[in-house]
């Protein structure tokens, strides 16, 4: 009798429990099977259970295990040329993605529809963000913060922070020479530093140093980094995983927010003080937010300004921004310096006449002196931008996502409504900036495309839609001047000093040697296959790593420049 009733206590929620779990899957698949029944366009071998999984699983093993994703959807892009879309069932794992190509589409999605962020990105980015963020909020708190953030990486105030940007890049030349005519390194490793010291100063104003020795700040990323995936389950449900992400943001947390009450009181002194005994310095992202939100705040309480105070729930929400500020920016930035010079290496023609040109700029072989004195020197430099824009074309570090709304169609490009309710929407940068209705001779690094004018051969089609490395619309990348500058500072003071040539072919053999006697015996009785290492025949394929790193951290030797 009490084993019965205790079968009934417990077995009742549970089969409730699965009841309502079955109804829901059956729900969402069966929304699925709807959409396929309508010809809503998607790749073959859908499955109830598995969705695409199973088909993306096929292609993803024709790859390097390391491989990005997007590198596996070439095949579903060939396929759906007619649509320029395709629906991804990511089912169990994620929520349904309509996949796009299209520049017409994307258009639509950024600007027209303007669709906001997906409500559960904010949850896979919390152990490294800390929370909210202009990266997944919505609506009014994302409209506040980017207002108090849009002053601080304006153009006129990136201008300011060149000078800035020439001392983190001395060291990195210093960096360069200590491996010159040495043994391989990891120039990944070395743009990540670069690209960390560059954002800690421009939006916080510390000095870390990380290029000369890791900073805690520094180190505290990157263990919350190494600790976290999107989707693997073999980490996600490791049980240290959670302790060690936490520790570790709250290390990020008190770096972060004893520099803000420092910014906070820096700010009440400057204003107690007589502005002309102040020396002129540029001030840092962080600054300028804060400042703009006292002065908000004051004139909304009409206080005195000494009397106020920093209120922990914007300095929490601050934190966190200045934590996505680090993650959104250090690897983007760092592998598209990486490929610009790759990309430079394959291509020596265009590397003899980026130096042309900063001769002709800078004369002087310290261009970096120059950049001091005339920061809008940089301007001058078309060809050095064209470059970068040529490299971001090719190898986009990022896409974008955005979650659909009920009620709202997307139009296809044959005029049909696709519905966006419950699915997520995804831009494909890469495909978009290789398309062969919008970029001649697409695959091509021609730098030359960026400097023609329109009814040239050369000339892309429709580049503000065909073009988005930054993404278009109210939600693109609010620091694109901070990184088209400190790539072009990067390139202006190295390219004329330094050769930087991959070494994957004696990496390669090397890790073979390393690997030694028992991987090869085990290749040879057909135990261990022959790895692919390349994508479409590149082998410094982009990776998953976040940011698209190249393959094997890119490997390369480096050499005083023969001019
Ligand atoms: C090569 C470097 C970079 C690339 C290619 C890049 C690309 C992008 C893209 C594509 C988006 C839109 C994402 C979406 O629509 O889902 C975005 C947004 C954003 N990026 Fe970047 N980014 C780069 C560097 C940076 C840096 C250095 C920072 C930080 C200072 C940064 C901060 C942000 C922020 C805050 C947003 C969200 C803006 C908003 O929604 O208001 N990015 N970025």
């Amino acid at each position: 009798m009490a084993l019965s009733r205790l079968l009934v206590t417990v077995g009742t929620p549970l089969a409730s429990a699965l009841i309502y779990v079955l109804c829901i899957g059956y729900r969402k698949r069966a929304r699925i099977y709807r959409l396929r029944q309508q010809g809503i366009a998607m790749p073959d071998g859908w499955s109830w259970w598995f969705g695409h999984l199973l088909v993306l699983d096929k292609k993803l093993k024709k790859l390097p295990h390391d491989a990005n994703v997007f590198m596996a959807m070439g095949d579903m892009i060939e396929e759906h040329k007619d649509t320029e879309y395709f629906l991804m069932d990511y089912w169990p794992m994620f929520q349904p993605v309509l996949m796009t190509f299209a520049p017409e589409i994307a258009a639509q999605v950024s600007n027209k529809l303007d669709l906001p962020k997906p409500a559960d990105q904010e949850k896979s980015f919390r152990p490294i963000i800390g929370g909210p963020s202009l990266i997944t909020m919505n609506e009014t708190q994302w409209k506040f913060w980017r207002s108090l953030f849009n002053n601080g990486f304006s153009a006129s105030h990136m201008l300011s922070l060149v000078p800035t940007l020439v001392d983190t890049v001395d060291v990195f030349c210093e960096k360069l020479s200590s491996h010159v005519n040495g043994d391989i390194f990891f120039l990944d490793d070395m743009a990540m530093n670069l690209t960390m010291d560059v954002i800690i100063k421009t939006t916080l104003d510390i000095d870390l140093d990380n290029q000369r020795k890791e900073h805690k700040l520094a180190r505290a990323l990157n263990v919350i980094l190494d600790w976290h995936s999107f989707w693997d389950p073999r980490i996600l449900l490791n049980p240290l995983r959670i302790p060690v992400q936490w520790y570790y943001g709250r290390v990020m947390d008190t770096i972060i927010k004893a520099e803000l009450q420092k910014r906070f009181n820096e700010m009440k002194a400057e204003r107690t003080t007589d502005p002309s005994n102040q020396p002129k310095k540029a001030k840092s992202v962080i600054a300028l937010a804060l400042e703009e939100h006292m002065s908000q705040k004051q004139r909304g309480i009409n206080q005195a300004f000494e009397t106020l105070k920093l209120d922990p729930q914007f300095a929490t929400i601050a934190a966190n921004q200045i934590r996505m500020f680090i993650f959104a920016g250090n690897d983007s930035t760092a592998t598209t310096l990486v490929y610009t010079y790759h990309l430079l290496s394959q291509n020596p023609s265009a590397l003899a006449k980026l130096r042309e040109e900063h001769d002709a700029v800078f004369q002087s072989p310290n261009a970096g002196d120059r950049l001091r004195d005339d920061p809008a020197l940089i301007n001058q430099c078309r060809y050095t931008l064209a470059v970068i824009k040529e490299a971001l074309r090719l190898f986009p570090p990022s896409s974008s996502l955005r979650d659909g709304v009920a009620g709202v169609s997307i139009v296809d490009l044959q005029g049909n409504q696709v519905p966006t309710d419950n699915l997520n929407v995804t831009i494909m940068h890469r495909y978009v900036h290789v398309h062969p209705r919008f970029w001649p001779r697409p695959l091509e690094f021609i730098p030359e495309r960026w400097l023609v004018e329109p009814g040239h051969e050369l000339y892309p089609k429709s580049p503000l839609t065909s073009y988005r490395p930054f993404e278009h619309g109210t939600r693109n990348c609010i620091a694109q001047t901070l990184v088209y500058n400190e790539l072009r500072v990067a390139l202006i003071m190295t390219a004329r000093k330094y050769d930087i040539k991959p070494a994957y072919d004696e990496w390669d053999s090397r890790e073979n040697e390393r690997l030694g006697v028992f991987a090869s015996v085990a290749k040879n009785f057909g135990l261990k296959g022959n790895e692919c290492k390349t994508v479409l025949g590149e082998r410094a394929y982009q990776t998953t790593r976040s940011g698209a790193h190249p393959a094997n951290r890119y490997p390369c030797r480096v050499t005083l420049a023969q001019r």
